[in-house]
């Protein structure tokens, strides 16, 4: 090496400038510098550019000595090569020229432009800690998802953007000694740096300062070397997570082949795994909490109180060994020591819990939610998140579904923090635990399929959105509600002759705080949640020392909403996971005993985790069908067996939609008593028509009205026809009936009258013949019972099943309707309502005797409907005085009303209801 330590340099044309000596092996100058136009992009970058330095450097050159000798013509041909060299920052890395190769101005230059550089650093390193900005650089991470807008500067990484602290305690407490490496991200190399500055300044007059200097070029070489390693290290961590990522493709596969594991999968019993994170503090109480150097063990000593007396036997110290201490520690180890296996066991058929629990304020949302202000703040359900989809994309042949659920409990009620409309508080949103054949289920929670990870995140972010926040002096922004976020995960192969499918769910939950009311000072609405909280605590409390008794026959599931939630979700099959959160101070040494005591029992408990059986999709269907199946014959035996072998609960034909019109006309004009019930489908039909008739009435009364104040003719037959046919989707036959009912009604008031007493008359002699105003079919079927004509067919028909289970029940009906149809093309004898109707005994278990004589059954709707009927029959009384009260009272006179619930008085009228009182809708469907 030539005293300059110049590389030698090939392929660089003859009137290129000479280098600056540097010891920087070269790819690291090349990222200073750029190109010099003589030599190409991949040439010597040797050449600086002023880009890239401090603006006071950019006027200072470097005017280098050519080497191999100058070609003749001396110094102004060199002159005319010298590089408009900028000098990189990072002098103090640079050699310094050996005398008599640089002018002494020249030398003076460069050793000036060192000085400054290192006077610039070195004002900003001794500045106090406390007048720096506080801000930390953040290094460029990979971003993972394009965040929505609801995310941006939460969840978003920034390169190289200052970030302000957000909580100046827990800065304070980061910056202690024992602080984790995150907050101090450039720290030990500036240190270093700092020193050997230092050190340089000293005896920069000095021959010394050369070695110094090149002692720093030798460091600097080095971290760039440690720099290299640490990306080496990340490419073997990613190889590493690429091939267990490959491993766990190759378990879920195998999971989903058709060969049986032998043997069913090993059950091992596990603990419940119980972490303690303690939140970072100022005044952490070092005389009184003691962390164990094996990372597992806290040990607490709480000073006798001198109150206790000079024989004090209270206990003062206290061991709690558990799975693991947290502390200071970052987001990023915490998820990676508490949840990533358990997430990646997930997805191999295990479901999981993750369950944060301590006092209020320690930390919980912290843990699982994580902080918004920063990327790296983020906490264990975005991580959890953004793995799954990490590992989804990865798959080659396995295909992962995620769905997503968040429950809120608050004050022992269940909400949906993803309902479309929340309606905190109305009574129609209230959701309910229950137990299934599958485990414990919330009936009536959302459930909402996503499909990449920003949209997981937003609904994550919808959900915090919702939940109740209270503010007392521990924490401003306190939970007040417990909350649970579920990932429901399905795993299936890509193969689409594989049918198989896993299923398993993660489920994290961020329990609400407990708390002293004496400490937080909770006042009002506050003080009652912190009630519920405390009380809800104190069940999960009991249930987890239930379950970690191997000998407790009855575990209390069912004391508060949260534990029966948590049925399956605490120990069993599942991977359980538990986060104590605790303060570190020693005026809450109390309460972190008794979170402490808490972790130690959720340790007891014992967990025999194992995947669930991956199942046949299609096969399940199969397996619904058949039970139908099943339960039908079933229905069938109970039927004979109850001598109600005539029932059918097929759907209903057009015959018998029409017999049962009859039958509620018959009823309205007090004809028959009552209406004989026998099964679900009858009922509704029953409203259906009832429904038909008051609007009729409504139609009807809203014309004479407008007939009887001058307010000119609606055409009321085309609106009545339009809406019957649109809101009930009758048949056309139907539609046709109800157009001739109210035309006839409305035109024929007299002759209806008398039609009517003809029909009573008929009524009572044949008390289950159809009506023949506008009931031409069933006057039909009739006539030819009467004349002794046998019926074609009955209503009992075949007990084939329906075509396929997964429709709707009214897609079900119209197609049976038109199978009926087509097998039905006499009109049928309507015999099962008839042998209803007139055998009571047959469903006398069925129904109880009312003491106004209807029956009474156990279907809420009907029994509304019996309710409502006085009130309405008030009503309609009140709408006829309205209308002719004098009219009226003649009628009365003429005709003692006739038996039967209402109405049978004012047949001619048939106003039964005032448009304005009853609403269309006030009447039960
Ligand atoms: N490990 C931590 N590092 C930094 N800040 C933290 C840490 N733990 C908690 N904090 C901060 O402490 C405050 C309270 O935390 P958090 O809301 O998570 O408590 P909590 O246990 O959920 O309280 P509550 O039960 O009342 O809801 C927040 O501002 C949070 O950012």
């Amino acid at each position: 090496m030539s005293p300059l330590n110049v590389p030698s340099r090939t392929g660089v044309p003859a009137h290129c400038p000479p280098a600056l000596e540097v010891s920087q092996p070269r790819s690291a100058l090349g990222r200073v510098g750029v190109p010099h136009p003589h030599h190409g992009p991949g040439g010597p970058s040797l050449c600086h550019s002023a880009r890239g330095l401090p603006a006071p450097l950019r006027p200072l050159r470097a005017r280098v000595v050519s080497r191999p000798p100058p070609a003749p013509g001396g110094r102004p041909h060199l002159e005319r090569h010298i590089a408009e060299l900028s000098l990189p920052s990072d002098l103090a890395h640079h050699s310094i020229p050996a005398a008599g190769q640089v002018s002494h101005r020249e030398m003076h230059q460069i050793l000036g432009i060192q000085l400054r550089v290192r006077r610039r650093r070195r004002r900003f390193q001794h500045r106090p800690r406390h007048s720096r900005p506080a801000a930390v650089l953040l290094r460029p991470r990979r971003a993972l998802a394009p965040p929505g807008p609801r995310m941006r500067g939460h969840f978003r990484a920034l390169p190289e953007v200052a970030v302000a602290i957000e909580n100046p305690e827990v800065d304070a407490a980061m910056a202690t000694p024992d602080a984790t490496q995150d907050s101090t991200v450039e720290g030990p190399q500036e240190e270093e740096k700092q020193e050997s500055s230092e050190g340089l300044e000293k005896n920069e007059n000095s021959v010394s300062k050369a070695e110094s200097e090149q002692t720093n070029a030798v460091t600097s070489v080095k971290s760039q070397d440690q720099e290299q390693e640490q990306e080496k290290e990340q490419e073997q961590e990613q190889e590493k997570e690429k091939e267990e990522d490959e491993d766990q493709e190759s378990i879920i596969s195998s999971l989903l082949s058709d060969a049986e594991p032998e043997g069913g999968s090993p059950r091992t019993p596990k603990r419940v795994l119980a972490f303690v994170r303690v939140k970072p503090t100022a005044h952490f109480a070092q005389d009184m909490i003691k962390l164990g150097s094996d990372n597992k063990s806290i040990d607490i000593y709480i000073r006798k109180s001198p109150k206790g007396g000079i024989v004090n036997n209270t206990q003062t110290d206290w061991s709690f060994k558990l799975d693991g201490l947290l502390h200071n520690t970052s987001q990023e180890m915490v998820y990676e020591t508490v949840a990533k296996d358990l997430v990646s066991k997930a997805l191999q058929g295990y479901n999981g819990t993750v369950m944060c629990y301590g006092q209020t304020g320690a930390g919980k949302t912290y843990t699982m939610t994580g902080a918004a202000s920063e990327y790296r703040n983020r906490g264990i359900i975005p991580r959890a998140i953004q793995q799954i989809f990490k590992s989804a994309a990865e798959f080659l042949n396995i295909l992962v579904t995620v769905r997503i659920s968040y429950l809120e409990i608050y004050n022992e009620t269940l909400f949906d923090l993803l309902a479309p409309a929340l309606g905190r508080g109305s009574k129609d949103n209230q959701l309910a635990v229950m137990d299934g054949p599958q485990g414990v289920y919330v009936k009536g929670l959302s459930i909402h399929p996503v499909s990449h990870e920003e949209e997981a995140l937003h609904l994550l972010f919808e959900g915090e959105t919702n939940r109740v926040i209270g503010e007392h002096s521990l924490n401003k922004n306190s939970s007040r509600s417990h909350c649970i976020f579920t990932m429901y995960i399905e795993c299936r192969s890509r193969d689409y002759t594989n049918h198989k499918c896993l299923k398993s769910k993660i489920t994290l939950i961020d329990l609400a705080g407990s708390e002293r009311l004496s400490k937080t000072g909770s006042e009002g609405q506050v003080r009652i949640e912190a009630s519920y909280i405390n009380k809800s605590l104190t069940f999960l409390e009991q249930l987890v020392i239930a379950l970690a008794d191997p000998k407790r026959e009855h575990i209390p599931f069912r004391q508060s909403k949260l534990t029966h939630v948590l049925k399956d979700s605490l120990g069993g099959n599942c991977n359980t996971v538990l986060v104590t959160n605790i303060y570190g101070e020693a005026e809450h040494l109390e309460e972190t005993l008794s979170s402490l005591r808490f972790a130690t029992r959720m340790n007891w408990v014992t967990a025999e985790p194992v995947p669930n059986k991956p199942f046949y999709r299609e096969a399940s269907v199969k397996a619904l069908e058949e039970e139908i199946q099943l339960l039908k014959k079933e229905l069938t035996l109970h039927d004979f067996l109850a001598n109600r072998a005539f029932v059918s609960y097929n759907p209903l034909t057009t015959a018998q939609r029409a017999e049962i019109r009859s039958q509620v006309q018959k009823y309205l004009r007090g004809v028959i008593e009552e209406i004989n019930i026998v099964n679900v489908r009858q009922i509704q039909e029953v409203f259906r028509q009832f429904k038909v008739i008051v609007s009729q009435q409504e139609e009807e009364v809203e014309s004479r009205l407008w007939n009887k104040y001058g307010l000119g003719q609606r055409d009321m037959a085309a609106e009545s026809e339009s809406s019957s046919s649109s809101d009930l989707g009758l048949d056309e036959s139907q539609e046709q009936e109800e157009q001739e009912d109210t035309e006839s009604t409305v035109d024929k008031d007299e002759d209806l009258e008398q039609e009517e007493d003809e029909e009573t008359l008929e009524a009572e002699s044949h008390p289950t013949s159809p009506i023949p105003d506008g009931e031409k079919e069933a006057k039909k079927d009739d006539e030819k019972e009467k004349s002794g004509t046998p019926p074609p067919e009955t209503i009992q028909e075949d007990s084939s099943p329906p075509k396929s289970p997964s429709k709707n029940l009214d897609e079900e009906e119209e197609g049976s309707d038109q199978d009926s149809d087509e097998e039905m093309s006499v009109s049928p004898s309507g015999e099962d309502f008839q042998k209803l109707s007139s055998s009571p005994s047959a469903s006398q278990g069925y129904l109880g005797s009312r003491e106004d004589g209807s029956k009474k059954m156990d279907n809420p709707e009907l029994d509304r409907f019996w309710e409502l009927l006085p009130s309405l029959e008030t009503l309609c009384e009140d709408e006829e005085e309205m209308i002719s009260s004098e009219e009226q009272t003649e009628k009365k006179k003429k005709k003692p009303p006739e038996k039967g619930p209402f109405l049978a008085k004012n047949r001619g009228e048939k106003s039964f209801f005032h448009p304005k009182k009853i609403g269309k809708n006030s009447f039960p469907t």
